[in-house]
């Protein structure tokens, strides 16, 4: 049986610190809740004595969240700790977390304490919050750059004052993993009563190894982690929760112990958070970034087609994502080109007609970052009508200046010879069409033109259909492009070609 891991979330609290990142006392309670979801052990709702407003927050989350204990944040202050005690009198579970820094520059510079004092208002911290609850939590700010010695002091203190979980934070980020695993590694040795409290680790990225030195304390007997939504946090963040946790479960052959969450529930504590606080993720980021699940290459997505474990050591749906995700681009390769085809209901008569919108795709992909479900559909039905098509636009060059009259020149491949004309226009799109009537002669009235884009974003595809009306006979084109000009002339090419073909043959007439 392994141990539990029990995962600390201080979004709310630690969180709640990176700049900008305030939280309404509801949007706390909404957050609490999806993290109570979660199954998350521990929820630090707040600093109580930070304002009103985050003390009523701490009450308010006290009073909703039922299945997670509940903390509140105090200096190593009397007042500070009846303010936690007080906001959290409604929980189900409460824990108290009091803290004092014990580095050398802390005590002297900031706090301007000696170290006997610090010692001395860390055990009166302890006793007065443990007058309000069982659980109480110490942190000596700033460990990973405290003396060890001292800090071995301290912590014996606090266990005796009744302190049952001793947190220690690389307050700065300051640490690499094999030291912050070796420090806890003699924490836990060193301090006689070591046995009475669970080790917590608190980590800042500062560096970016948050997550790193969080796992090799657990490597080194750390029971609890502390941690938040997306890495969010003062200065560069916290350990990230959805990373913690996923890296524990993942390599359970490296861990002798594992947490209780209900990890489905990540993807939707990642959103709510970044919704809330304006945090955009960012697409590369671990388990919940928009391209954690997501694969684009060729290789890459042959290999996910063939069987997913080649590359993804998780499953997408674990964490909360509907499946996981092949993204078409110019990386992309045949066969998840194919098999989107096939997802989409699309069947081609050939290799040659697949070879065909292939190659149309990998000419797309060039020109716009993603090739969507719509743009396929789009380019597919431009080549299962490539063989009934008399004219065809070979190439178009269009002028469009401030006070000049716009100009095309547009290059038709017309039967079987290569006609080429120049016309001007009253915007550019009535000059391409001009060129192309006058090529063309088809006589036809012009009902109807609009454009739309295919997706969002500059670099869409512009959707264009026009309507064509010749004695009675009506016939709709669409031309689809990143270049909206191009896509009209196609769009006019693609209905005249129909009002070329026998009335039966023709495409079903709006
Ligand atoms: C590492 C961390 O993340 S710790 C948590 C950090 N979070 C926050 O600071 C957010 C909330 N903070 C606040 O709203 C305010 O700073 C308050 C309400 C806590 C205090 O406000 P003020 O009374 O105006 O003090 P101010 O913030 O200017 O200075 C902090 C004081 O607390 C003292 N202090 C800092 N930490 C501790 C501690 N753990 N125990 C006792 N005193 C402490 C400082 O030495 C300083 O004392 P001084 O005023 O005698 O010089
Ligand atoms: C209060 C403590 C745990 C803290 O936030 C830190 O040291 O970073």
């Amino acid at each position: 049986m392994k141990d539990q891991l029990i995962i600390f979330d201080t979004t709310l609290r630690d969180g709640e610190q990176s700049p900008g990142a305030s939280m309404t006392k509801d949007e706390k309670v909404r957050i609490a809740k999806a993290l109570e979801r979660m199954r998350v052990d521990i929820i630090e709702a707040g600093f109580p004595i930070a304002s009103i407003g985050d003390f009523e927050a701490v009450q308010a989350v006290a009073k909703a969240v039922k299945d997670s204990r509940v903390c509140g944040l105090a200096r190593a202050l009397d007042k500070d700790i009846d303010r936690a005690g007080e906001a959290l009198k409604a929980a189900n579970a409460s824990r108290i977390h009091t803290f004092i820094a014990t580095s050398p520059i802390h005590m002297q510079m900031k706090l301007r304490m000696q170290p006997d004092e610090v010692v001395e208002n860390a055990v009166k911290a302890v006793k007065r919050a443990r007058q309000y609850t069982d659980d109480v939590e110490f942190s000596p700010e700033d460990a990973g750059r405290s003396d060890l010695d001292f800090l071995c002091r301290v912590l014996e203190a606090v266990i005796d004052a009744g302190a049952k979980t001793l947190n220690i934070p690389d307050t700065v980020g300051y640490n690499l993993p094999h030291q912050f695993g070796e420090l806890i590694k003699n924490l836990r040795e060193r301090i006689p009563n070591s046995d009475k409290a669970v080790f917590s680790v608190h980590c800042h990225n500062d560096l970016g190894l948050a997550v790193a030195n969080s796992l090799s304390a657990v490597m080194n007997g750390a029971r609890q982690v502390e941690c938040t939504i997306n890495g969010l946090g003062e200065r560069a963040g916290n350990a990230s929760l959805e990373e913690v946790v996923m890296a524990v479960r993942t390599r359970q052959d490296m861990f002798d112990c594992d947490t209780r969450l209900d990890t489905t529930q990540i993807l939707a504590a990642s959103r709510l958070v970044s919704g809330v606080t304006g945090f955009v993720v960012q697409p590369n980021k671990a388990i919940v970034g928009a391209n954690a699940f997501a694969h684009e290459s060729g290789i890459h997505q042959d290999g996910v087609l063939k069987n997913r474990e080649t590359y993804e050591i998780m499953r997408a749906e674990d964490v909360g994502w509907n499946t996981n995700r092949m993204v078409l681009g110019k990386h992309s390769g045949r066969n998840a080109f194919r098999s989107r085809l096939k997802e989409l209901g699309i069947e081609l008569d050939s290799e040659e007609d697949l070879n065909s919108a292939f190659t149309r795709f990998k000419e797309l992909a060039d020109k716009k970052h993603e090739v969507f479900d719509e743009d396929i559909q789009a380019l597919v039905s431009d080549t299962l009508t490539e063989d009934n098509e008399r004219i065809r636009l070979i190439s178009m060059r269009v002028c469009s200046e401030t006070g000049e009259t716009p100009v095309a020149n547009v290059t038709l491949a017309l039967d079987d010879s290569e006609v080429r004309t120049e016309m001007k226009g009253s915007g550019p799109v009535d000059a391409a069409f001009k060129a192309i009537e006058s090529m063309v002669q088809s006589h036809t009235e012009l009902q109807l033109y609009s454009v739309s884009n295919i997706t969002s974003g500059t670099d869409s595809q512009g959707e264009v259909s026009v309507r064509l009306e010749k004695g009675g006979r009506i016939v709709s084109g669409q031309g689809t492009d990143t270049d909206i000009v191009i896509a009209s002339a196609k769009a006019y090419i693609n209905a005249l070609n129909k009002m070329l073909l026998p009335a039966d043959r023709a495409h079903p007439q709006v």
